[in-house]
């Protein structure tokens, strides 16, 4: 077992694909997404608000920022796949680069890093969530099955003289605390 992908327990009977490479000599396995997934415009309650003051004179309140705070997030989409490595290797998640022509979709946190130790992780499993800001005007609406980014796995290098590190990963997403 060097390195692969593996479907999570619980979308066992879904009928995922595995990550795939689209043609002989592509670099990147394509993720699919494992279910139906909106991924609400960044822009829409924005524009909603200041139409409202225009037309009305009157400021946004808290309420109303919190419920657009809601919406102006990226989302993570799931993809029902983990992947595990070698300990010196990681799994980098890309854009595809027809995902902010055709559908004004970033991954906002510019690539996913994807450690070896995510994997079976007793928070998810290791599942790999693809993290998506939809910049459009328009809310997109994600079909399972459709291709939302691409993993390449890549060696990392470490340091001389590292102090030794004895913590396990627990989850993802910040679970190292700040
Ligand atoms: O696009 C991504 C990026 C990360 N991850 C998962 C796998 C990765 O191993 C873990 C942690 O990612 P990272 O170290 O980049 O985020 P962090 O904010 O430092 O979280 P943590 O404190 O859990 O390390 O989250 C994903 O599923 N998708
Ligand atoms: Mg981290």
């Amino acid at each position: 077992m060097t390195r692969g992908f593996e479907i999570v327990s619980k979308y066992a009977d879904q009928g995922l694909n595995l990550p795939y490479r689209a043609t002989k000599q592509a670099a990147g396995y394509d993720f699919e997404a494992a279910t139906d997934f909106t991924l609400p415009s960044i822009w829409k309650l924005n524009f909603i608000k200041v139409l409202w003051q225009l037309r009305h004179g009157e400021t946004a309140t808290d309420a109303d920022l919190d419920t657009a705070a809601k919406v102006l997030k990226p989302y993570l989409v799931p993809t029902g796949i983990k992947a595990y490595m070698n300990a010196d290797e990681y799994l980098m998640i890309a854009n595809r680069s027809s995902n902010p022509l055709k559908r004004n979709l970033v991954l906002p946190n510019g690539v996913g890093v994807i450690d070896a130790d995510y994997y079976d992780n007793p928070k998810n499993e290791g599942e790999i969530f693809i993290q998506l800001l939809n910049f459009g005007i328009r809310d997109v609406h994600i079909k399972k099955g459709e291709r939302l980014g691409q993993g390449l796995f890549m060696p990392f290098l470490a340091a001389d003289n590292e102090a030794e590190v004895t913590t396990t990963r627990t989850g993802g997403f910040g679970s190292s605390g700040k």
